[in-house]
């Protein structure tokens, strides 16, 4: 028979879930202490908006959809891409929103995985060091509250490497086959491929120390001095100087290095861009950067930036690591009780519930395999509740009430 439900994600068990939730109810709560609203884009959007837009998602990578009219649409392929031209449309600037959504992509390499969950956020506002900056510290923000052990935040520029690069004059195809190897920082094979073309020595000497181009900031910067070609160059490396300044004003410079050979996949970058790595997974758990012109395409100039969680990745991270605190019981309270005692003990339920505990509620003498933090037992001769090995007797519901409240001073 064949297979009904293309599942190609992992962690689909009722547990994995409630893992999930709770990784997704943090980074919520961090995105939302930066000032970012919550919104969706619609799951099917129009082959078009991606097909007629340079600089957006390889279009063999996309899954298309034939709607009954017989037009093509896709199954979103990116978030970044849709939001853009909701701000665009709306020409609404200073705008700070973030998102928790399926992706849905399938490259040649990763055939089998073609949807991904990526929670992230959207910033439209000024080119400065001072946004830059911010929404980097949200990214080490939140990768903080994850306590992900040596996590750190490769800092690049899509522009500097594109204005050594105008030097050399190259073919597209020329241009690809550098960036591939500059990105998998094959040394020998970058000089080889440089010897065969004609290009200025300064040029290929720059070229060829990209990929070195990494570590402490300070160093990348100084050691970047030495191979500025033109003016272009030397001003992108004095704002990527600047945001580290204000980086070091939130106490970050820690968590960051400096990669200039680092490239990302989308090509609408147009300035900083960046990756975060954490122990144990080799792929990064995030990726973002600042995409000044991708509004244009849509009729307005809205400069942006921003950055998306690869949530799939980040669980894998978590849980390699076990590094997901706080593996709550599965309720905060078990009430057994005995047939006759039935509606005391389901209006107390009810009760409970009402006040946001999470209760369940057995007969005495059922078999329960459920972990709680309290139990309250409603016996024919008496009502009693436990906590911590903590016994309390109770004669009605404002009596349980208030041993609740004190045992919750302590850690309910
Ligand atoms: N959309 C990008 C991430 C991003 C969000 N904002 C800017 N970049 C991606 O899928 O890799």
């Amino acid at each position: 028979m064949p297979p009904y439900i293309v599942d190609t994600n992992n962690g689909t068990s009722v547990e994995d879930f409630q893992i999930r939730e709770k990784l997704l109810a943090k980074l919520k709560k961090r995105f939302t202490t930066y000032g970012y609203k919550q919104i969706r884009t619609s799951t099917f959007e129009y082959y078009d908006m991606y097909s007629t837009v340079k600089g957006t998602v390889n279009k063999d990578d996309m899954i298309k959809v034939i709607d009954s009219s017989g037009k093509v649409l896709v199954l979103r392929p990116d978030v970044t891409i849709p939001i853009t031209r909701m701000a665009a449309v709306s020409k609404q600037d200073s705008l700070r929103l973030f998102y928790v959504l399926d992706i849905f992509r399938q490259s040649i390499e990763q055939a089998d995985t073609k949807e991904n969950t990526q929670a992230g956020i959207e910033y439209f506002g000024e080119n400065t060091s001072e946004n830059n900056a911010e929404v980097l510290m949200l990214a080490i923000h939140t990768l903080k509250d994850l306590k992900l052990p040596n996590f750190k935040i490769e800092i690049g520029h899509a522009g500097f490497f594109k204005a050594l690069i105008a030097e050399a004059s190259l073919s597209q195809t020329e241009m690809d086959q550098l960036l591939a190897l500059i990105q998998s920082k094959n040394i020998a094979e970058i000089e080889l491929f440089l010897s065969e073309l004609s290009i200025n020595n300064d040029v290929k000497r720059a070229i060829q120390s990209i990929p070195m181009l990494y570590g402490n900031p300070t160093d990348v910067i100084r050691q970047a001095e030495e191979i500025i070609l033109n003016e272009e160059m030397q001003l992108l490396l004095e704002n990527l100087r600047e945001v580290y300044e204000v980086l070091k004003n939130y106490g970050a410079e820690d968590s960051i290095v400096f990669n200039l050979g680092l490239i990302n996949h989308m090509n609408y970058y147009s300035g900083i861009i960046f990756q975060g790595f954490a122990d144990s997974v080799g792929k990064p758990v995030l990726m973002g950067g600042r995409y000044d012109n991708l509004g244009k395409q849509y009729g307005a100039a809205v400069p942006a930036i921003g950055f998306a969680f690869d949530v799939d990745l980040l669980l894998h991270a978590l849980t390699r690591q076990e590094a997901f605190p706080d593996q709550a019981p599965s309720a905060d309270m078990i009430i057994y009780y005995e047939k006759e005692k039935q509606k005391n003990a389901l209006t107390t339920a009810f009760r409970l519930r009402s006040e946001g505990y999470q209760v369940l509620t057995f007969l005495t003498g059922t078999t329960n395999t459920i972990d709680s933090k309290s139990a309250i037992h409603y016996e024919n001769n008496q009502n009693v509740l436990i906590h911590n090995n903590e016994k309390r007797t109770f004669t009605n519901f404002t009596e349980l009430y208030e041993n609740i409240l004190q045992f919750g001073k302590g850690d309910m």
